[in-house]
């Protein structure tokens, strides 16, 4: 059926698209960078002390909100600089905002490895 095959297709295709968008957010986001950095020191760390079933999934769990905040924050970057590249306080509010919910994520991340990780090391 070649409509099946047109749908099999363009999933795939928008698969690649994602693949692609991930490795430019790597690349060129020194914020991602950073948080890429911290999610490996962090999985050395999981392995090291041996953290449990769920402790696992709460650190992956916060590394993909993290990280996926992250892409979406600079996607309204890119957005914003593309509307109006120009000073204005509207977009220095947006861009703001769109920080400010990564640093929630982010927040919670430090928390929640505080809680896997301090009664392992004291
Ligand atoms: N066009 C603008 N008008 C007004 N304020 C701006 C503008 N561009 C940036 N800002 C201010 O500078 C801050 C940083 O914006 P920028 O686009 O440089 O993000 P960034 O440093 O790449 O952030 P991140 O580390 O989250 O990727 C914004 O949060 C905003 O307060």
């Amino acid at each position: 059926m070649p409509k099946k095959e047109s749908f099999l297709i363009n999933r795939i295709k928008s698969i690649g698209f994602a693949f692609k968008g991930m490795l430019i957010l790597i690349r060129t986001e020194a914020s991602i960078k950073v948080q890429l950095f911290i999610a490996i020191v962090v999985t050395f760390a999981g392995f090291y002390f041996d953290i449990s079933k769920s402790e696992w999934m709460a650190q992956l769990i916060m590394i993909s909100i993290v990280m996926s905040m992250e892409g979406m924050n600079t996607a309204v970057e890119y957005i914003a600089d593309f509307i109006h590249p120009e000073y204005h306080k509207k977009i220095g509010l947006i861009k703001d905002v769109a920080a400010g919910a990564v640093f929630i994520a982010s927040i919670i991340a430090v928390i929640i490895a505080g809680i896997i990780y301090f009664p392992k090391i004291l």
